[in-house]
C-alpha cells in the first residue's frame, strides 16, 4: 500500500527509485506497441519453444516478483527462430500485475493497460558462458511476453497460483518439480518484435522482446492470489506486492516489426 507523506507524496517503492531512464538509454522498455506503426516482417520466422518440464527447479519470492527458476546448465528448455539468430535457454519466468485490473501490464498495446503480463527469460549461451554475461550484450536475451486478461479460470496457472502462500514474503522459496511453462503461451502464433532493455535492474539494453499479441485468460481469484504476496520479509512490516511494474519509456529511434499482417 503507498500511503501519501504529510506532503501528500506518494513514496515510490525502492524498485521503481531506481533510475526512470538510463542515462543515455536509447532503448528501454517497457514501450507501448502503437498496432499501426508496427512494420510487418515477412522474413521473421515461426518461433520454435521447447520445453522439457522437469528443468524446472523452485519458486521463490525476490522483493519484486515470483519468479519460476529453470536448470539452464544445458540446452534442455530452449527457444528458436522468431527474430532470433541463435537459440536461447530458459532460465526464469516471473510476472508483472496491478492492483487492480484496470493496469499492471509493463508493454500495452495502443495505450490499453493488460491486468498482468508475463515474462519468460532467455539467454544465448551459445555465444556467451553465462547469464551474467549475456545480461550485458545487445543479443545476450531474449524474453517472450505474454499479456494476461480478466476472463476464464486458467488450470496451468493454478498450480502455480497454489504454491504462492508458500513464498508470500520475500527471499521464500520452494520446490517446484514439474512444469511446462508452454501452458503459459498462446497457441497463436503471432508476435511483435523489437530492440529493448531489462525493466528491472539492471536495465541493461541486452533484450530480444518477443511479445504475443494473443493474451491469455485467467481469473479474478488467480490475479488476486498475486496481489496477496509481499515485497517485504517477514517479520517486516507488510506491504503487498502489487504495481511491481516500470513506467512506459520512450521508442526513440525504434521500429516494432509484427510476424503477422
Ligand atoms: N522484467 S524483465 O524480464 O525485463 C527482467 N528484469 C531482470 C531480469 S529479467
Ligand atoms: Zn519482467
Amino acid at each position: 500500500e503507498l500511503v501519501p507523506d504529510s506532503l501528500h507524496r506518494l513514496p515510490v517503492h525502492p524498485l521503481w527509485q531506481s533510475p526512470l531512464t538510463i542515462p543515455g538509454g536509447t532503448r528501454q522498455s517497457p514501450i507501448n506497441i502503437q498496432w499501426r506503426d508496427s512494420v510487418y516482417d515477412p522474413f521473421l520466422k515461426p518461433l520454435k519453444i521447447s520445453y522439457d518440464p522437469t528443468t524446472c527447479l523452485h519458486i521463490w519470492n525476490n522483493g519484486y516478483s515470483f519468479l519460476v527458476e529453470f536448470d539452464d546448465s544445458a540446452d534442455r528448455s530452449i527457444i528458436v527462430g522468431g527474430p532470433l539468430e541463435n537459440q536461447y535457454r530458459l532460465k526464469q519466468f516471473h510476472f508483472h500485475w496491478g492492483a487492480i485490473n484496470e493496469w499492471g501490464s509493463e508493454h500495452t498495446v495502443d495505450s490499453k493497460f493488460y491486468p498482468a503480463e508475463l515474462h519468460l527469460v532467455h539467454w544465448n549461451a551459445v555465444v556467451y558462458p553465462t547469464f551474467e554475461e549475456a545480461v550485458m550484450e545487445g543479443n545476450g536475451l531474449a524474453v517472450i511476453g505474454v499479456f494476461l486478461k480478466l476472463g476464464a479460470h486458467h488450470e496451468g496457472l493454478q498450480t502455480l497460483v497454489d504454491a504462492l502462500p508458500a513464498v508470500k514474503h520475500k527471499d521464500t522459496v520452494i520446490e517446484f518439480d514439474v512444469f511446462d511453462p508452454s501452458c503459459l503461451i498462446p497457441s497463436c502464433p503471432d508476435y511483435w518484435t523489437y530492440a529493448g532493455s531489462l525493466t528491472t535492474p539492471p536495465l541493461t539494453e541486452s533484450v530480444t522482446w518477443i511479445i504475443k499479441k494473443k493474451p491469455i485468460e485467467v481469473d479474478e481469484n488467480q490475479l488476486e492470489a498475486f496481489r496477496m504476496l509481499l515485497f517485504t520479509s517477514d517479520g517486516e512490516e507488510e506491504k503487498r506486492m502489487v504495481d511491481n511494474f516500470r513506467p512506459l519509456q520512450p521508442l526513440m529511434n525504434r521500429t516494432v516489426r509484427s510476424s503477422f499482417q
